[in-house]
């Protein structure tokens, strides 16, 4: 894995369970196949019921136009939720791929229609680079499904190398996420 080292603290993902520091998470949730609001909705109850992890705040849930997806996929539901967490980068990222498993997430072209993506977007300003993780996620500063929702739940946030988001949010095209004032996460 390629980190950034910081001189001052050893690296955390080796550090033993009680000495982990909280960390504030970024996570981006998104469904275009089957019962949308309800596989996003159990990705969050899920995130919730993960030791170690707590769910600070959900965003709304927005209506995207799919983004490099194959001709006729049905739009997204996406949502962005900011967690606390004493978890490792990687067991996060192996809870976040063990929820998509359990929603019926099939893994097949790239962008193809799916029931369940769960991503992470940055985790705290860790920097990995590595055959299973990439932090910050490497498309994020470009996709407004990401930078909308997580505006709402945080107007100070950051992409490490990239850019504050409210910055970031205004340079792509938003036309295509609609809010969703019908839809609503519960926590
Ligand atoms: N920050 C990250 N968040 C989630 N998965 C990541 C991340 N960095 C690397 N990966 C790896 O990417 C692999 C494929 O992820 P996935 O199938 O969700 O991609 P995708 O959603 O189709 O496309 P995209 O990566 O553009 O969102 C995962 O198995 C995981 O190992
Ligand atoms: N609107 C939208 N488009 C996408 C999305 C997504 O969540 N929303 N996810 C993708 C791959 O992760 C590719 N394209």
């Amino acid at each position: 894995m390629t980190e950034t080292p910081n001189p001052h603290m050893p690296d955390a993902d080796t550090m033993t369970g009680g000495m982990r520091p909280i960390r504030q998470a970024v996570i981006a949730i998104g469904s275009n196949l089957g019962e949308r609001l309800n596989n996003v909705q159990g990705a969050v109850a899920a995130l919730a019921d993960t030791p170690e992890v707590t769910v600070v705040t959900v965003s709304s849930v927005y209506e995207t136009v799919p983004v490099g997806a194959p001709a006729g996929s049905r739009d997204f539901l996406n949502a962005a939720v900011l967690i606390d967490t004493t978890l490792t980068v990687h067991t996060l990222l192996d809870r976040c791929l063990a929820i998509e498993d359990a929603f019926g997430r099939e893994r097949g072209e790239p962008n193809a229609p799916r029931t369940l993506d769960v991503d992470l977007i940055v985790v705290g300003d860790r920097i990995a680079s590595d055959e299973r993780l990439t932090l910050p996620h490497p498309r994020a500063h470009e996709r407004a499904f990401v930078l909308i929702p997580w505006l709402e739940l945080d107007l100070e946030g950051e992409i490490p190398g990239k850019g504050f988001v409210v910055d970031l949010a205004q340079s792509v095209d938003t036309s295509g996420v609609t809010r969703r004032e019908d839809l609503e996460i519960l926590v």
